[in-house]
């Protein structure tokens, strides 16, 4: 039985003073993490802020991206290894933004996946589809190359706890959420290239999220699918009401 994850991805937005004072809007309403698990990705700016805010609260503070070495001359980029000792347990990693503005390729990723294992941080690993892609005969492959890049030489033990999100960036900040077949797809490729690289046993294990303007008002026939375990929202996050809607959502 997977527990759901329910994620926010703040990217560029918000101040540390808000991100704090969002923060204490979440203070006893967040669901029980035996039924849900809540997180939410910020800028590295707000990240020492959040872990000390966060308290008690069952909240998952976690970077939005991480660079592959754990400290060096590389100006400019945030440590896994800082990360890991500030109490940020959790990393978003490949988002289709960096992969986008930043090229990332899928080389980079790995990299930083291991980057993350190394330093004891649990990866968010996304896979990204283009329309184009989505369109293209080679649809399937390209997905199911992003995780087989993504986890090169990821151990078992290492798989099993890893996250992945399923985010279309045809989707993503468009308004446009997949239909909650699409979504779902996506998603059983996902764990069926886990199961590939794996096992059946291991991947019912992975949690699978879809990301792409799901929001607390459109969520509901996304979640109830078979491979999806959870949303990693963006703009649906910066709103501590319809975050908290989101992370609930599974007690209605
Ligand atoms: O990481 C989150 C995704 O990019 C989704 O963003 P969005 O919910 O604003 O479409």
């Amino acid at each position: 039985m997977r527990t759901p994850f329910i994620a926010g991805n703040w990217k560029m937005n918000l101040s540390v003073k808000e991100a704090v004072d969002f923060l204490h809007q979440l203070s006893g309403k967040l669901p029980d993490p035996s039924e849900t698990e809540t997180a939410i990705a910020a800028s590295p700016l707000f990240l020492e802020s959040m872990v000390e805010n966060s308290g008690d609260m069952p909240l998952i503070v976690a970077a939005e991206n991480c660079f592959y070495e754990d400290s060096g001359a590389y100006t400019g980029e945030t440590s896994p290894l800082a990360l890991a000792k500030m109490g940020v347990t959790h990393v978003i990693i490949g988002h289709s933004e960096r992969r986008k503005y930043f090229k990332e390729t899928d080389d980079i990723i790995n990299k930083k996946v291991h980057a993350a294992f190394r330093n004891g941080l649990i990866p968010i690993v996304c896979c990204d589809e283009t329309m184009s892609r989505r369109e293209s005969p080679d649809r399937i492959s390209w997905v199911v190359s992003q995780v087989t890049n993504a986890l090169k030489g990821v151990t078992e033990d290492q798989a099993r706890s890893i996250i992945v999100a399923y985010e279309p960036s045809w989707a993503i900040g468009s308004g446009n959420i997949a239909s909650a077949s699409e979504a779902e797809e996506g998603c059983y490729l996902i764990r069926q290239t886990i199961a590939d690289l794996y096992s059946d046993d291991l991947a019912n294990d992975v949690r699978v999220l879809y990301g792409g303007s799901v929001n607390d008002e459109n969520a509901a026939d996304i979640l109830e699918q078979n491979d999806i375990d959870g949303v990693l929202a963006g703009g649906a996050s910066l709103k501590p009401e319809s975050f908290l809607n989101l992370a609930n959502f599974l007690k209605k």
